[in-house]
């Protein structure tokens, strides 16, 4: 077996061997719709099957592995969102990476990008720990959730336009579960910027009439029931990124900062 199996222990594994499977877009949908619940939501998708690309890739990986992890086992499954089920402050980023999230099942954790981030929610009071590495390591969100727009690692961290509208169901029912206490949204890059409107939307916010362009401080104010809400952007904090100087950690700080002020 080239990923992890369900309900054989991994820490935090959220499914079942009898959670249904989603082997099509249509089932996708229809399971998504049917969560009461995030641990159901994240169990079922925890298993999805639908886009046979990044099965394919996801199990892959997780079979050859990067040379630094060969003792590992590899999750190699979709990777759910993961934190607070009431969050205020709801994160989303594009994939798993395929030796990070895919690799210890928990999005952004085990990677370059993931310790960026997870320094600086620490630093801004949003996570109880500067570094999270696996599942299991005690680290733990304060308020806050992070998701991907694609729940499986892709081939040259790319979805394709059919995977991500494939995809789209299970982060707009996330999104849908936690309205009822998020009051801000950032979107970590120009991906996860696009990727949530239609989700957005589908999930019952009220949404400007076109996109505003996306860029690292951009702010829109939606509506939630009445209740307004923030969707911030913000650079990615990918390597490319990082090395490069376009992000550095006082802009990250700047925009969990900003997150406080107007989620208070
Ligand atoms: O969007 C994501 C999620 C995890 N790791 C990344 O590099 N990007």
């Amino acid at each position: 077996m080239d990923y992890v199996p369900p309900g054989t222990g991994w820490p935090d594994d959220p499914a079942t061997p009898d959670t249904p499977v989603a082997h099509d877009p249509a089932e996708v949908a229809a399971l998504a719709a049917g969560s009461a619940t995030v641990a159901e939501l994240a169990a079922r998708e925890s298993v999805c099957r639908a886009c046979p690309r990044l099965v394919a890739w996801r199990e892959e990986v997780a079979r050859v592995k990067r040379r630094a992890f060969a003792q590992e086992t590899y999750w190699g499954r979709p990777v759910a969102g993961w934190g607070d089920d009431k969050p205020r402050l709801l994160l989303l980023g594009l994939a798993p990476a395929a030796h990070g999230g895919n690799r210890t099942g928990r999005i952004f954790t085990g990677d370059r990008s993931g310790d960026w981030l997870f320094a600086s929610l620490y630093r801004t009071g949003w996570a109880a720990q500067p570094t999270s590495v696996r599942a299991g390591d005690g680290q733990r969100l304060l308020g806050a959730r992070v998701a991907a727009a694609v729940r499986c690692a892709p081939p040259a961290n790319k979805p394709t336009p059919e995977e991500r509208a494939t995809c789209s169901p299970w982060l707009a029912r996330e999104i849908a579960l936690c309205a009822g206490s998020v009051r801000v949204l950032v979107a970590l890059g120009g991906y996860a910027w696009q990727a949530c409107w239609p989700a957005l939307r589908e999930a019952g916010y009220e949404l400007p009439r076109s996109r505003p362009p996306f860029g690292h401080g951009a702010e829109v104010a939606l509506a939630y029931e009445g209740e307004t809400v923030h969707l911030l952007g913000c650079y990615h904090p990918s390597q490319q990124n990082t090395f490069t100087g376009r992000v550095t950690e006082d802009m990250l700080d700047t925009i969990f900062r900003r997150a406080i002020e107007l989620s208070a």
